[in-house]
Order: structure tokens, then C-alpha cells, then sequence
């Protein structure tokens, strides 16, 4: 028993100690403090207040303090408070790894979105690749029978032929080839881009196992230095060897092994998380809530204790104190019995009795003294023992800081490579985000530029071409010529007009200047007219206001022919150069709708009505019975014809237009084509189409029959706007049957046809309305697809011939 005797502790200090936990799940309980028997804490401050009752008793003997249990707490304190602070890092660790977690999970879900994108993207492409390879099979199959010789669609070329395709078909097949190359190249830098995707990913998960050991050392690491405190603790538990020093002890020891086992509970939990990287973000929620829980318990458990040592700390040092006090006493008591024995000693004997009695008395004297002098050396060993422990607990203590600067120095390069991996992280996933933006965007850029290629080769749009009529000597003498329409020289697909103050500009396929040739306009439709002999079906239609120059587009005059005489020119050209390998045939119709009625212009009674029929052979197609069909053997024949259909035309003066021809005029050309070695066929047909002026009926200022007129032109002109419409919002229904014209037309305007509009208009300012309306018709139109263009080709014996 070294000290326990020498414990003072006052009533206050007692009823101070009253307000400790005196374990984790008493927290709250106040109930549970002092009064609890069982608890070691308890055990340990009723130790000591039967300690101050029996202090006086004690220090009698003179029991000397006992600083190492000072230091031991001290360093007890020092200790849990580095494991405070530790845990607290610890918490931070976990709130870090929980961070990365839910990175990692958004970085996951972002490269799911990326690869659902990329695997559309490729669909897109594959299917864009289909069906280019489709075409291109089908172009490759064409190529090998012209080049064996079989099945040629060019007969009337001399065998072997160099270059059996056009050659605005043979560019076709290389544009495509080279889309399918950079669609197939395109194919493998995303697949490449994948697979690094992939390797990222795998790395990432590398790198969060090797987290996780680290994690997993530096736990080992703490363990070991709980260990190695535990060892301490036992080691100076033997040195001090007192019984309240050694309950207190073991009830640290066993607060220590409850830590202990809280570490390795979140070790464990650590492992679990690391080990099951797939589990749910709930779980892992929870998970972290109840450590952090643990965590919060644990560290109101550590304050109480450090509260509990401090305690004890300021306990001890007033037991010091007191024993320092007492030393001191003894110390004065020994000064002052020596000065006696020497005041003793220094005194002569004045008589032989009284030296007699100072010989009595000395031996008392002398015993008093060297009992004096026992406890003094006593006293002086047990000072140089406490100055030993002292600076050997130093030591210690000093170790121990060692061993905390080391661990928080771990702690700190941790945290900073939790933060640089986060950062590495944070970067890659923007670079990654970055990089597949890019992707995407140049993919979904590729994407649309085949797109527009591919619509622009395989699908029929609607061309739109305007051909604004020059000022002419007539308009001249009319009055005032002033223009409001201007077109630009540098870009020949827009028209401006000034309307209302300000300019309109009108986008369209083509516009002709004011000076335009009957040549220049012919050679832009030229490729499409000669089509028709391939088997396709194409309609060009003249559209504008009386007086415009649809007439003069299409007929044209004598010496200066339209469209219609030039395309029966071009087609007699193009057969006579295929002559021996190909036949064709030639026919032609010509027709006139005024009023809503049909009538036949080659027709020997021009007035008979004609009607619009399906064709009884189940075909499908349009039949107009009692209709004259003449074959047409040279150019000069349908020079003929057409005179003979020009004078049966029905014209009318009106104010706009002296003659002016008030009813829509359908010229049909019918080729059929036959393969002298295949005997295949082919059928096209091409319809050049003057249409009625589309003047308003106010302007034209008709009456009577004129106002009739003018009325059924405008309906028909309607009905026309409506098919366009119905084509351009890809309804099921397109209203073909709502006046005669479509309905003739319906074969020429529907899907897989190739159609031209020239759009006629003055430039005069007085027919400003007039141009507007016809100019935003055009405009309408110009965004018209009819799909891919079809072509009619037979093979020998199949029934199913185009008439
Ligand atoms: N580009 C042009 N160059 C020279 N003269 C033209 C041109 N366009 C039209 N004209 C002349 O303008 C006049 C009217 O032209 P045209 O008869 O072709 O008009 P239109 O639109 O057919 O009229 P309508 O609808 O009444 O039949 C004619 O005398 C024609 O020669």
C-alpha cells in the first residue's frame, strides 16, 4: 500500500465526481452514477472517501505519495485523446469513402447512359450501313451483270463497256463506299472508346481494393499501438502494484478492450463494404449511420473518461501537495531536533552531575537522532525511486508522442491522398464526360451530315425552281414599271422582295435570273426529263399568276421552244444513242382542265368530256377511257402534235393577260423501254404541267363566266396546295381526288415520284401581292419528300406492266 492512504479527497471534489458516466449506455442515466456498486468507477471514488476518513491515520505513518499514478493518468489522458482524435479522423475517413462511393456510383450511371447512347448511336449507324450496303449490293449486282453481259440496262452501249454507269451514278456508289468506310471507322473508334471505357472502370476498381487495404493497414497499424498502450498499461500496473491503482487500471484495460473491439467491428464493417462493392446504397447508408452512431458513442464515452482523469489528475495533485507538505514538516522536525542536539552537544557540563544527566539524557537524544536521520535517508530513497519512475515515464510519454506524431502523420498523408484521388477522380470523370460529349456530338454531326447526303441522293423532294419574268416591252407600255424583286448574283437559291417596306427573302432550290435562257432553265431539269426513260415517273409543273410566263416556260414560242419541246428533244437523243440495246416506245397525251372538266387537246372533238377512271386491269393505276394516246416517231412528229394540241387550247382575253390560256394543260409522255437481250421493261412517265393562272379572283376583275373560271382555277390551285400539305405533313390520307388536276396528277405527285415546280413571277411592283402569295407557296412546297424515287422495271413475263 503506497498511497492509498494518502488520498484527500474533499466532500465537494466527491459530489463533483457524482456527475461521471461511468460507461457507454449510461449516458443518460444519472440515476446509475455514484450509486452503482458494481461499477469500477464507483468502487474507486468510495475507496476514496474511505480514504478521507482515515487520512490523519495515515499520514501519522507517514506513507509516502505516489506520483506515478499521476503520470500514468496523465498519460492515460494524453492517450485517449489521441484516440479521440484519431476516431475523429477515422470519421472523416469513412465520410470521404462514402463520398467516393456515391462519385464512383454517379460515374458508374453516367457511363451506363454514355454506353446506352453509344449502343443507339451504333444501332443508328448500323442500320444507316444496312441499308447503304444494301444499295451498294444492289449497284455491285447491276455492275457484275453489265460486266458479264447479262441483263444489262444499258444495251446500247458496244460490249465491253468501260464504264456501263452514269457517271453521276458511279460518284453515288463511291460517296457511298466512302460513308460506309468512315461510318465502319466511326464504328471502331467507339468500339475502341469502349473498351477503354471499360479498362477505366477496371482500374477504378483496382484502385478502390488497394484503398481499402490501405484502409485495412492503417487499422492494423492502430491496433497494434492499442496493443502496445495495453502492454504499457500492464507493465505499469505491475510497477505500481496497489490494489485501487490496479481496479482502475483493469477498468481502463477493459474500457481499452471495448475499443478495441469497437475498432475491429468497423473493421470488419470495412471489409464487408470493400469485399461487397455491389451491395445498395441503403444498406451502405445505414451501415454508415450506425458507425457514425458508434462513433459518436464512443467518443461521449472517451470525453467522459477524459473528464473522469482529469479528475483524478486534479486528486492526485492535491494528495501531492499534501504529502509535499508533510515532507516538509517532517523535514523542519529533524532541522529542528539537530539544532536542539547541537544546541545539546555545544553546551559545557557545568557540574559532574549534570554531566552525569546529559549522558542520561544523550543516548535518547542520540536514538531520537538517527531514528531522524533513518527516516530521512528513507524518506531521500524514496524520492530518488519517484524521480526514476518520473523520468522513465517520460521516456514513455515521449514514445508514445512519437508513436501519435507517426500515426497522425499517416492520417494526414491518408486524408491528402483521399483527396487527391478524389481530385483524380473529379478530373477524370470531367475529362471522361468531356470526351464523350465530344464523341457524341462529332458522331451525332457525322450522323446528320450522311443523313443529308443520303436524303439528298435517294429521296424525291419537290424541287422548287422560280424563274422571275423580265420587264417586258408590253409591261413598259402598261405604265409604271417599277420592280420590288431582286435576286442575288452570288447565291442562286434565294429571291428577296420587297414587301409592305421591308425585304422578304425566299429560299427555293434554284432562281433563274430575269435573263435566263429557255436553255438554262431546261439544263438544270435536263438529268430528271431523262430519267423517265430509266422507268421513273416526273412532273414539272409551271405554278404563278396569269401573265408570269408559265406558258412561255413550258411551250415556249417557236423559235424559242419550252420545256415541253425541249425534254421530247432530249428524250429521242437519249434512245437513239441506246438504239440496239434497248427499244422504246414513245406516247404521248395531251389534256386540258377548264372548269373542272376534262377535255382531250389531241382529240379530234376537242369538246367531249372525259372522265378519270381506274384502270380495269387491276393495276391500280389511273385510266382516262376514249383518251388519245399518239405514238410519237420522231421529234418532228411531236412538233405537230403539240401545234395541234395549242390550237385546241381554250384562251380567253382577260385584263391580265391578252391571251391567256385560263385552263391547266397536262402534257403526258409515256416511255417504254425494252431490253432487246433481257426483255426486260421499263416504264416512265413524264408530265409537263402549264398550270391556270393563280391570280385572285378580285384582281382579275372577272365576271360571269370569267368569275367561274377564275373560281374553279383558284379551287383546283387549292386542291394542289392541299395535296402539297397533306405530302408535306406525311399523312395517310392525301386528298388526290378533291379536284381533276391531282387526281391526274396523283401518279406524279405521290411517293416515290420526282417532281419539279418552277414558280413564275414578275418582278413588277404592281403584281407585289400576287409574287408574295405565289412565293410562300413555293416556299411550302420547297419542304415537300416524297421518299426515295421509284422506279418501274419488269422482268420479262410479269404481268404487272405500268400503262
Ligand atoms: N422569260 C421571258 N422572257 C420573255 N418574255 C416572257 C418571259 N416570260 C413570259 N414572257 C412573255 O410574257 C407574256 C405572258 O407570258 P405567258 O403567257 O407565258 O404567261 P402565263 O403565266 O402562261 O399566263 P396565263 O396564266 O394567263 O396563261 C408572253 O407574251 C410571254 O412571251
Amino acid at each position: 500500500m503506497v498511497y492509498s492512504s494518502s488520498l484527500v479527497v474533499s466532500a465537494g471534489s466527491s459530489s463533483d465526481s457524482e456527475g461521471l458516466c461511468l460507461s457507454e449506455e449510461d449516458d443518460d442515466g444519472d440515476e446509475h452514477l455514484l450509486g452503482d456498486a458494481t461499477s469500477p468507477l464507483a468502487e474507486f471514488l468510495s475507496f476514496k472517501q474511505e480514504a478521507v476518513g482515515g487520512r490523519h491515520k495515515e499520514a501519522l505513518h507517514g506513507k509516502a505519495m505516489d506520483s506515478p499514478l499521476l503520470s500514468v493518468m496523465s498519460h492515460l489522458l494524453t492517450f485517449l485523446e489521441r484516440y479521440s482524435h484519431m476516431q475523429r479522423l477515422q470519421q472523416r475517413a469513412q465520410e470521404y469513402r462514402s463520398q467516393l462511393r456515391v462519385l464512383e456510383t454517379q460515374r458508374r450511371k453516367r457511363i451506363k447512359e454514355l454506353r446506352a447512347t453509344y449502343r443507339q448511336k451504333l444501332r443508328d449507324k448500323m442500320s444507316v450501313i444496312g441499308n447503304l450496303e444494301g444499295v451498294i449490293s444492289e449497284q455491285q449486282s447491276l455492275l457484275e451483270k453489265i460486266q458479264t453481259g447479262g441483263g444489262s440496262l444499258y444495251p446500247l452501249y458496244p460490249v465491253p463497256v468501260l464504264s456501263p454507269l452514269s457517271p453521276h451514278a458511279q460518284g453515288g456508289i463511291h460517296q457511298l463506299v466512302e460513308s460506309i468506310s468512315s461510318l465502319q471507322q466511326e464504328r471502331n473508334t467507339l468500339l475502341d472508346e469502349l473498351a477503354s471505357l471499360r479498362q477505366e472502370v477496371e482500374q477504378r476498381g483496382s484502385e478502390k481494393q488497394k484503398l481499402a487495404s490501405d484502409f485495412q493497414q492503417q487499422i492494423q497499424d492502430l491496433k497494434q499501438s492499442i496493443e502496445e498502450r495495453e502492454d504499457e498499461l500492464i507493465r505499469l500496473r505491475t510497477e505500481t502494484g496497489v490494489t485501487d491503482s490496479e481496479k482502475r487500471i483493469l477498468h481502463l484495460t477493459a474500457e481499452n478492450e471495448s475499443l478495441k473491439q469497437s475498432l475491429s467491428v468497423t473493421q470488419r464493417l470495412l471489409q464487408q463494404l470493400s469485399s461487397i462493392p455491389s451491395q445498395s446504397n441503403t444498406a451502405l447508408i445505414k451501415e454508415n449511420e450506425s458507425l457514425r452512431t458508434r462513433v459518436l458513442q464512443l467518443e461521449t464515452s472517451l470525453h467522459l473518461r477524459a473528464e473522469q482523469l482529469s479528475q483524478l489528475e486534479r486528486e492526485n495533485e492535491q494528495t501531492e501537495w499534501r504529502k509535499r507538505e508533510e515532507l516538509r514538516r517532517l523535514d523542519d522536525r529533524i532541522q529542528g531536533l539537530q539544532l536542539e542536539l547541537e544546541k545539546e552537544k555545544g553546551k559545557e557540563p557545568e557540574i559532574q552531575y549534570i554531566s552525569k544527566t546529559v549522558e542520561v539524557e544523550s543516548p535518547g537524544t542520540l536514538r531520537s537522532l538517527v531514528k531522524a536521520e533513518e527516516r530521512n535517508k528513507q524518506f531521500a530513497e524514496q524520492l530518488s525511486d519517484q524521480s526514476k519512475r518520473c523520468s522513465h515515464l517520460e521516456e514513455q510519454l515521449r514514445g508514445s508522442e512519437e508513436i501519435a506524431a507517426g500515426l497522425r502523420h499517416k492520417i494526414v498523408e491518408y486524408e491528402s491522398e483521399i483527396g487527391k484521388l478524389r481530385e483524380d477522380l473529379l478530373k477524370e470523370i470531367t475529362h471522361l464526360e468531356a470526351t464523350k460529349d465530344e464523341a457524341v456530338k462529332e458522331a451525332a454531326e457525322c450522323s446528320e451530315q450522311h443523313l443529308d447526303q443520303l436524303r439528298e441522293q435517294f429521296t424525291g423532294n419537290i424541287r422548287v425552281l422560280c424563274r422571275v419574268k423580265p420587264v417586258t416591252a408590253e409591261d413598259q407600255q402598261e405604265g409604271s414599271h417599277a420592280t420590288v424583286v431582286t435576286t442575288d448574283l452570288d447565291n442562286d437559291s434565294v429571291v428577296t422582295m420587297l414587301h409592305k417596306g421591308r425585304d422578304r427573302t425566299f429560299e427555293l432550290d434554284k432562281v433563274f435570273q430575269p435573263q435566263a435562257t429557255q436553255e438554262e432553265v431546261f439544263q438544270e431539269i435536263e438529268s430528271l426529263v431523262t430519267s423517265c426513260i430509266d422507268g421513273y415517273n416526273v412532273c414539272i409543273f409551271a405554278y404563278g399568276q396569269t401573265g408570269s410566263g408559265k406558258t412561255y416556260t413550258m411551250e415556249g414560242s417557236v423559235e424559242n421552244p419550252g420545256i415541253n419541246q425541249r425534254a421530247l428533244k432530249a428524250l429521242f437523243s437519249e434512245i437513239e444513242d441506246r438504239k440496239g440495246i434497248w427499244s422504246y416506245l414513245i406516247t404521248v397525251s395531251l389534256v386540258e382542265i377548264y372548269n373542272e372538266v376534262l377535255r382531250d387537246l389531241l382529240s379530234k372533238d376537242p369538246s367531249e368530256k372525259l372522265e378519270i377512271k381506274i384502270n380495269p386491269d387491276g393495276s391500280g393505276q389511273l385510266h382516262v377511257p376514249g383518251l388519245r394516246v399518239i405514238e410519237v416517231k420522231s421529234f418532228q412528229h411531236i412538233k405537230k402534235i403539240l401545234a395541234l394540241g395549242r390550237r385546241n387550247r381554250i384562251t380567253h382575253g382577260t385584263k391580265m393577260n391578252q391571251h391567256s390560256s385560263r385552263s391547266h394543260a397536262l402534257l403526258t409522255i409515256t416511255v417504254t423501254g425494252t431490253d432487246l437481250t433481257s426483255e426486260a421493261r421499263t416504264t416512265g412517265k413524264l408530265n409537263l404541267v402549264d398550270l391556270a393562272g393563280s391570280e385572285r379572283v378580285w384582281k382579275s376583275g372577272a365576271e360571269g363566266d370569267r368569275l367561274k373560271e377564275a373560281q374553279n382555277i383558284n379551287r383546283s390551285l387549292l386542291a394542289l396546295g392541299d395535296v402539297i400539305q397533306a405530302l408535306r405533313a406525311k399523312q395517310t390520307h392525301v386528298p388526290f381526288r378533291n379536284s381533276r388536276l391531282t387526281y391526274l396528277l396523283q401518279d406524279s405527285l405521290g411517293k416515290g415520284n420526282k417532281t419539279v415546280m418552277v414558280v413564275q413571277i414578275s418582278s413588277l411592283e404592281s403584281n407585289v401581292g400576287e409574287t408574295m402569295c405565289s412565293l410562300k407557296f413555293a416556299q411550302r412546297v420547297c419542304k415537300v419528300e416524297l421518299g426515295p424515287a421509284s422506279r418501274k422495271i419488269e422482268s420479262p413475263g410479269s404481268s404487272d406492266f405500268f400503262s
